[in-house]
């Protein structure tokens, strides 16, 4: 049976039928092998990012049987507990809860008596609420490292919260609940409870290292960190061999592809940049108001920005590698699309642009945080004010921010000013040669040993941005397991970690401990760090 084609009824020239013919075959196979090519493109580059990441990575780190003992996990959990219901709140630079702090500062040392006594150990206090430990090292001429968490937290709703936010309330044994939980007393007793079972193991740091707990995280790190960096370079620390603060949890759910929990290293962190927008009405009786009030063309200018986001910026930036990390561990089809985001990066972003957590990675995010308008009930309102915080892809500065917003503003009675702003931090070395790096993911994974480790650009801000004169290698990492539906306790309520993920914390910050001693051979810092372990 022949199949008829349109152009081969009866009525066209017999010629050109078989010309038209041919040209269709012609094109048919051009398109084939098009597909052809294009499919071979897509598997060869993901077999060979595949095969670059195995060679870089290496093998899964040996289980180590050298661990905090477990048995002592819940008298962990009972110390951290009594940590969060000591309320160390910032609400402004310089408006904060100060008794609080200096509670904490007598509570730690009440409780760590190993560290609080030890002759390595040095501990001070720094601008009044802030704590440095130096912990020193027996071998000399290493370039110390530093350890860096928050004593303050943010302000709590109370209402909306199971248990007291400062009730240091352990559920059934499990969660441990608390403003703070995770956000970063967790870090600092976790690295505190780490350090006091080395020494109590009479395990002495061949390494010396800092560890910093500033008190103003929340609002600024200005009297917090930024001092701790002043005394260290007044000390004349002139280089740390790289910096670990609070970052992005381990979590699952959350990548398509794998069921295995993903643990994304911060090797940068997004900028900022916090804008208060004005307008300036006149006031007047509230019975015969103008056609539009300072709050209206306000909270026009608001909606504008709210519906018009920021473009993508997705596979601009370091995000990319993040990606090109997961492919090895993911199913084919996905190792293909995150291989080739060239290719696939509209449908990826599509897919992350559809819950707020993903689609933080993808743009600089817009956050109305503040408004302020109106003085009475009858009285047309003589200004309106709001706060605008935007979070900035590394693709973007914050001059291109502030012009999008004022052309989408688009309106010269709203003023705009810059209240606070800062570029992106550079991206940290994370590739094979970088043994800091290294260092983190193999604690990581000797610690939760299903994670895939991934580079990642932190998506809120640190204190490291204080200790970036000092190192290039800042890695942000929160040693715990967060799911995607506990992601809003962050900041928000019912804030809580669990005994099994707090221990798991104290675990890592041990390893860290015991791994960096390992970056060092001869009594000075080495590399590459894979062979030493
Ligand atoms: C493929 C994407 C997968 C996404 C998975 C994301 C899971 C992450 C979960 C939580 C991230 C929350 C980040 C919490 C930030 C904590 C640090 C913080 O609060 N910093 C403050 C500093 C304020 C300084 C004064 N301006 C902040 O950034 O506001
Ligand atoms: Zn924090
Ligand atoms: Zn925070």
């Amino acid at each position: 049976m022949t199949v008829m084609f349109p152009w081969m009824r009866r009525g066209i020239p017999r010629r050109c039928r078989c010309l038209l013919h041919s040209a269709v075959q012609l094109l048919c196979c051009a398109f084939a092998v098009f597909i052809f090519a294009l499919l071979f493109i897509l598997f060869f580059r993901a077999i060979l990012i595949q095969h670059r990441l195995d060679v870089e990575l290496g093998a899964r780190p040996e289980e180590t049987k050298d661990l905090v003992d477990e048995a002592r996990s819940m008298e962990r959990a009972e110390r951290l507990a009594g940590a969060l219901k000591i309320p160390t709140i910032s609400y402004k630079t310089d408006q904060q809860e100060t008794q609080a702090f200096h509670t904490l500062h007598d509570y730690l040392q009440k409780s760590f008596p190993i560290i609080h006594s030890h002759p390595a150990v040095k501990r001070e206090i720094v601008n009044e609420l802030s704590l440095l430990y130096t912990v020193h090292g027996t071998k000399s001429g290493n370039i110390p490292y530093l350890l860096a968490s928050h004593l303050d937290v943010v302000p709590v709703n109370e209402k909306g919260w199971a248990h007291p936010p400062f009730g240091g309330f352990i559920a059934n044994n499990t969660y441990i609940y608390g403003r703070g939980a995770i956000d970063d007393k967790g870090g600092v007793l976790g690295i505190l409870e780490a350090l006091e079972y080395l020494l109590e193991q009479g395990y002495r740091p061949h390494r010396t290292f800092f560890i910093a707990f500033g008190h103003d995280e929340e609002v600024s790190g200005k009297r917090g960190a930024q001092e701790i960096a002043k005394l260290l370079q007044q000390r004349g620390i002139k280089e740390l061999d790289f910096v670990l603060d609070e970052g992005f949890p381990v979590s699952d759910e959350l990548i398509p592809g794998t069921s295995r929990p993903v643990a994304m290293v911060g090797v940068s962190e997004k900028g900022t940049a916090t804008v208060e927008l004005s307008v300036t009405g006149t006031p007047g009786h509230s019975s015969f108001p103008p056609a539009e009030s300072a709050i209206g063309i306000l909270a026009a200018a608001l909606a504008r920005l709210e519906h018009n986001p920021l473009p993508s910026m997705f596979g601009y930036g370091p995000e990319k590698n993040m990606f090109e990390y997961i492919a090895p561990h993911v199913s084919s089809f996905y190792k293909t699309v995150y291989s080739n985001l060239w290719f696939f990066g509209k449908m990826m972003e599509y897919k992350m642009e559809s819950q707020p957590i993903t689609n933080a990675f993808v743009r600089t995010t817009t956050a109305i945080t503040l408004f302020h308008g109106g003085v009475k009930e009858n009285i047309v309102p003589p200004s309106a004010t709001a706060v605008v915080n935007f979070r900035i892809h590394p693709a973007q500065t914050v001059n291109e921010v502030v012009d999008y917003t004022r052309n989408i503003i688009a309106d010269p009675r709203v003023q705009l000013k810059i209240k606070r702003s800062r570029e992106s931090h550079p991206v940290s070395p994370h590739g094979p040669h970088s043994v800091q790096y290294q260092m983190v993911s193999t604690s990581i994974r000797q610690i939760f040993r299903q994670a895939i480790v991934v580079p990642a650009v932190f998506i809120a801000n640190t204190d490291t941005r204080w200790y970036l004169n000092f190192t290039t290698n800042l890695y942000r990492f929160l040693p715990t397991m967060v799911k995607l539906s506990d992601v809003p306790r962050y900041h928000g309520n019912n804030e809580r970690i669990s005994v099994e993920h707090f221990h798991q914390a104290v675990n890592f910050y041990y390893r860290v401990m015991k791994n960096a001693d390992l970056l060092i051979l001869n009594g000075h810092t080495t590399r590459p760090f894979a062979a030493e372990l």
